[in-house]
């Protein structure tokens, strides 16, 4: 697996991944013609959704060879609803391309994605876009890498002018002048030794400050220059050697600029994916385990422990698979044939292989990252059981078929697409008898919509947007229930005594206290999984606003069933027991809480706080962002955040930038808490 380089392509929205990856696709030869984005036929962007409103929505991948070497790229969305994706997809590459708007530097977004890949601890280098663009900035970019990123960027490219005008780009490292051709969009350039002398020394400093600063984090190549006393010296091997340790350390990013759009620049940022990214090999912290072949017909276990059979395996591009029969480790495969596997899950052939491999996992932690200690118990969780974070959804919506008829095929297709992904929720709403979608974001939402009616031709209706909250019991209760009834002439009963109390690990617990020991003890395992089943899930649905019952815990004291009692009468009887509890202990609402950054200009923060605070929001902190801006970071209700982006924008006059994720649900006051409940029933 020497030879391939698994690569995430990170950016703001709009920022141009989308045409880069084209771009790539054609020098390669992938492809025969250039898609256009705004032709909306490119071969990434397949979803019709994606076409239509010209943006990523789903990561995809796609394949070619460079220079020997083989890349698998994917693709992800740049939309804020989307981080989920992102999030799944960093958990398969080795390393990351960062495109940057070089007319716009570091945006909200961007800021996010780079979080991101901080938190997989992955290299990364940064291709700056669209420098044709009169209105591009090539320095402050890697001013916003510093101060927005807390990067270390290394030039390795700056931009030229060429005699017609044109963008051309300088070799900072081996100081020649590179030159794309338009006539064959793009795929031959020129390379050409510099003419001018003032040219010539002017990127011979820029070539010195480059090793000086490499040198600064790499031992190896400060020896040379220690020992040869000079700068000019040092051969461009040493630099790219160096620069490939440092960026797959973590320690630089190397950076590159052009314009996808003109086709400019391209083949040298697949050069420094080759030359720069870690292989999966090297990124053996986490991949080492990751060994072994999977072979068409092979049978495999999930993490959730079910057995699955492998049908086919394809090589992706994009929306077009090729089939194989067999991949390695370090390959990105499309599995067909997996019936409960589903994103971020892992496979293995056995029990054992599943521990062995864990073993080599933490030894190989404790060997390569002493930033791990024993303790962190996590670490093995996190790395190992690659199984993402889904975030709780902070939206919901209900969703309607088109006809009766079509109501199971519109099931079907959303756990199709709850398996493609996972942060979409869908349940079943017993009282009123919808299908309700809970989710991340309008957009989230629309984007099921309209591929539920493009790829599985149901034309659903959505209700309106609504704020998912959760209610937690306010005081603990205690009831017992009694129900008897004839069902075809047969007797049901039963005899029901449960218990709410305020518990945030434990769902349902037995009380063995000595005056129930022996009826629980008595209670047939059968019985009590029915029972459970029922109490459970009447906590989906809390009284105040129908929202899920949390922090709280069911306690079973006594139960006795009549003979020839149904299961689902035991079912019923024990929600109808949960239902009763809940009214009388009451609940309290938990709303959704979002955390958000923003980067502000010194001279705007104090506006933008007073704004915040009308918002109900929490400032959490507030600290100097480089020497012209702040970053503040703020806490605040998702309810009072609608349309926060475009107040930010007036607010700071666009100067300021912002990005956002769930953080979790938080109680509110009794105020607030009537107007939720209003809103919720639709009364304001
Ligand atoms: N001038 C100029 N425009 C570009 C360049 N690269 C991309 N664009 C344009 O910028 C827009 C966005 O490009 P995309 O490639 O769709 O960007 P993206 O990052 O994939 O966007 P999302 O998929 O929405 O995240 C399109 O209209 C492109 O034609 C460039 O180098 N120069």
């Amino acid at each position: 697996s020497d030879d391939i380089r698994n690569i995430g392509i990170l950016a703001h929205i709009d920022a141009g991944k989308t045409t880069t990856t084209e771009r790539m696709l054609y020098y390669a030869g992938k492809t025969r013609s250039l898609g256009e984005v705004h032709r909306g036929n490119t071969v990434t962007d397949y979803l019709t959704q994606e076409r239509e409103r010209g943006i990523t929505i789903c990561s995809s991948a796609v394949t070619f060879a460079w220079n020997g070497k083989r890349i698998n790229l994917l693709d992800t969305p740049g939309h804020i609803d989307f981080t989920m994706e992102v999030e799944q997809s960093l958990y398969a590459v080795d390393g990351v391309i960062v495109v940057l708007d070089g007319t716009a530097g570091v945006e909200a977004q961007t800021v996010t994605v780079w979080t991101q890949a901080d938190n997989h601890r992955l290299p990364r280098l940064v291709f700056v876009n669209k420098m044709d663009r009169s209105d591009a900035i090539f320095d402050k970019c890697i001013d916003d890498l510093k101060a927005k990123l807390d990067a270390k960027p290394i030039c390795t490219q700056l931009p030229a002018k060429n005699v017609d005008g044109q963008l051309g780009i300088y070799d900072v490292i081996t100081l020649e002048q590179l030159t794309w051709q338009q006539n064959d969009f793009g795929r031959t350039y020129s390379i050409n030794k510099l003419e001018s002398s003032s040219e010539i020394r002017e990127l011979r400093e820029k070539r010195n400050e480059l090793i000086d600063q490499l040198s600064g984090v790499d031992d190896e190549l400060a020896e040379v220059v220690i020992s040869t006393e000079s700068f000019d010296k040092v051969s461009n091997e040493l630099i790219v050697q160096a620069l490939r340790r440092a960026t797959c350390q973590q320690k630089v990013v190397p950076v590159l600029l052009g314009s996808a759009y003109k086709n400019i620049g391209i083949q040298r940022v697949m050069d420094a994916v080759n030359a720069y990214l870690p292989t999966p090999n090297e990124r053996n912290q986490i991949y080492n385990c990751f060994g072994g072949e999977l072979k068409r017909g092979m049978r495999v276990l999930s993490s959730r422990g079910q057995a699955e059979v492998i049908s086919k395996i394809y090589e992706p591009l994009a929306d077009e698979y090729r089939e194989v029969s067999s991949v390695r480790a370090g390959d990105v495969a499309i599995c067909a044939g997996l019936k409960s596997t589903v994103t971020g899950d892992l496979l293995t052939t056995s029990h054992t292989s599943l521990k062995n491999a864990q073993k080599r996992l933490i030894q190989s932690l404790d060997a390569t990252s002493p930033q791990y200690d024993e303790d962190e118990v996590d670490v093995n969780q996190e790395l190992f059981s690659i199984e993402p974070k889904i975030p709780d959804a902070v939206y919901f919506c209900s969703i309607e078929p088109p006809s009766l008829s079509t109501q199971t095929a519109m099931e079907q297709a959303l756990k199709q697409l709850q398996r493609e992904d996972p942060s979409l929720r869908v349940n079943y709403d017993t009282v009123t008898g919808q299908t309700v979608l809970g989710g991340m974001g309008e957009l989230h939402m629309e984007i099921i919509k309209s591929r539920l009616l493009s790829e599985y031709k149901i034309d659903v209706d959505l209700g309106p947007l609504q704020i998912a909250y959760k209610e937690a019991i306010e005081t603990p209760a205690i009831t017992t229930l009694s129900v008897e009834k004839d069902i075809a002439g047969s007797k049901q009963n039963v005899n029901i005594t449960l218990q709410l109390t305020n518990n945030q690990t434990e769902l349902f617990s037995l009380d063995k206290s000595p005056e129930n020991v022996q009826n629980l003890n008595a209670l047939r395992p059968r019985v009590l999984q029915v029972l459970r089943k029922g109490a459970i899930g009447a906590l989906e649905r809390g009284p105040r606003v129908g929202g899920q019952v949390v922090d709280t815990q069911i306690r079973l004291h006594n139960v006795t069933v009549g003979r020839g009692t149904a299961d689902s009468f035991v079912m019923a009887a024990a929600a109808q027991c949960v239902q009763k509890l809940l009214s009388k202990s009451g609940t309290r609402l938990l709303e959704p809480i979002m955390a958000m950054q923003i980067v502000a200009p010194n001279e705007r923060v104090s506006g933008i706080i007073a704004d915040l605070s009308r918002r109900r929001a929490l400032i959490k902190d507030v600290m100097p962002k480089g020497d012209r801006n702040k970053l503040i970071l703020v806490n605040a209700p998702l309810a009072e955040l609608s349309g926060y982006s475009s107040a930010l924008r007036t607010i700071s006059s666009g100067t300021a930038s912002m990005t956002m994720q769930p953080c979790g649900f938080s109680e509110m006051n009794a105020a607030d808490e009537t107007l939720a409940v209003r809103r919720a029933q639709g009364l304001d």
